[in-house]
């Protein structure tokens, strides 16, 4: 019996096909109540870790479970945990509904649930009409509605934003997180940080196979220092002050502003203000995830150093579940 927790633990997972290594030992926790990201690059590793959490492919090393258990030992796995791993080929002639209806018949549950999870992701007005004609769009959201059929407590979902407009990502954004906050479990692989920025709380990013970063999104937004941007009438003399009072370091950028760090835009302006010194511009730069995120991942290629925010590296919570015989590499 799982523990109902919702919580998925991946611990010492590695994948080798062949001379590639695919994953390497990588390790995160994700908790019930939160959408959490799993990121990386073409390549990364996101795929066949989703594939190995859902029992579809069988690890090197290390293992995985979804409520306490592997994939392969929670009964019916459907009702604990839905999945969505490709936009997947419909029936050409099958309508939605009953696309629905024959896999609501092989998990069993009632024929009427396939309307109900028709309307859960707009596609009520659909249902009659041929999935195999639906657009890219439609048929994310068919597939979501598929991996709703058994109520589960879990969702992961393989880059489900690829193929929506932005009217279709709002509304994934919405449902996802009203779907955690409902304190279930969503976990979304994207190669994009900006697509899903939006979406997630948490955040792990992977980078040929390993974890480079793993925790809330907002703390690696905050490990990034900011800076106070200024354009000082008086450089030197801004310079200067700043020097004597010891407020922050100081750099030049590009286009002939001063950088400031280790500051706040009101103690610079109070600083130039108390001097005489004129300010033509001043702002607080905004921090760019998504160069975090290359600057994160370039590692993949270029085996570049990452830092170790707080929470890293992460450990399973409460006793091992890595027991002998519990399921280890078995599956699959
Ligand atoms: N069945 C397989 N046989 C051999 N190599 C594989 C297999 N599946 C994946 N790989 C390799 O493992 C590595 C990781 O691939 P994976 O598909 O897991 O990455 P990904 O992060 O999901 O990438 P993408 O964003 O492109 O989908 C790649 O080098 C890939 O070529």
């Amino acid at each position: 019996m799982h523990d109902g927790s919702g919580r998925i633990v991946v611990q010492g997972l590695t994948k080798q096909f062949g001379p590639v290594t695919a994953v390497n030992n990588l390790s995160f926790t994700v908790e019930p109540g939160s959408v959490t990201g799993f990121l990386g690059p073409n390549g990364a590793g996101k795929t066949t870790t989703l594939r190995m959490l859902l029992g579809l492919v069988t690890p090197t090393a290390g293992g995985s479970t979804i409520c306490g258990l592997p994939f392969a030992q929670l009964g019916n796995p459907g009702r604990v945990v839905g999945a969505v791993l490709e936009a997947q080929g419909f029936h050409p002639g099958r309508s939605a509904r009953n696309h629905l209806r024959v896999y609501a018949a092989a998990m069993g549950v009632p024929d009427q649930r396939a309307d109900e999870v028709l309307h859960l992701v707009g596609l009520g007005q659909a249902a009659n009409r041929s999935a195999g004609a639906f657009s890219l769009g439609m048929k994310q959201r068919l597939a979501l509605a598929t991996a709703l059929l058994g109520d589960p407590q879990v969702l992961v979902l393989d880059e489900p934003a690829n193929g929506l407009d932005p009217e279709g990502i709002v509304w994934l954004r919405a449902f996802l997180q009203s779907f955690a906050r409902s304190g279930r479990t969503v976990l979304i692989s994207s190669h994009l940080l900006g697509e899903v920025e939006q979406m997630v709380d948490q955040v792990v990013i992977i980078s040929r196979g390993q974890t480079a970063y793993y925790g809330p999104l907002e703390t690696l937004r905050a490990s990034q220092q900011s800076r106070v941007l200024v354009q000082p009438a008086d450089p030197q003399a801004l310079v200067a002050k700043l020097q004597e009072s010891g407020i922050g370091s100081i750099e030049w950028t590009q286009d002939g502003r001063l950088a400031i760090s280790g500051v706040d835009r009101k103690e610079v302006a109070d600083l130039a203000m108390s001097s005489g010194i004129a300010l033509y511009d001043i702002q607080q730069e905004v921090i760019d995830l998504e160069q975090l995120f290359f600057r994160l991942t370039s590692g993949q290629y270029s085996g570049a150093p990452v830092p170790s925010p707080t929470g890293y590296p992460p450990q399973p919570p409460g006793p091992s579940p890595w027991q002998p015989g519990n399921g280890w590499g078995g599956q699959g």
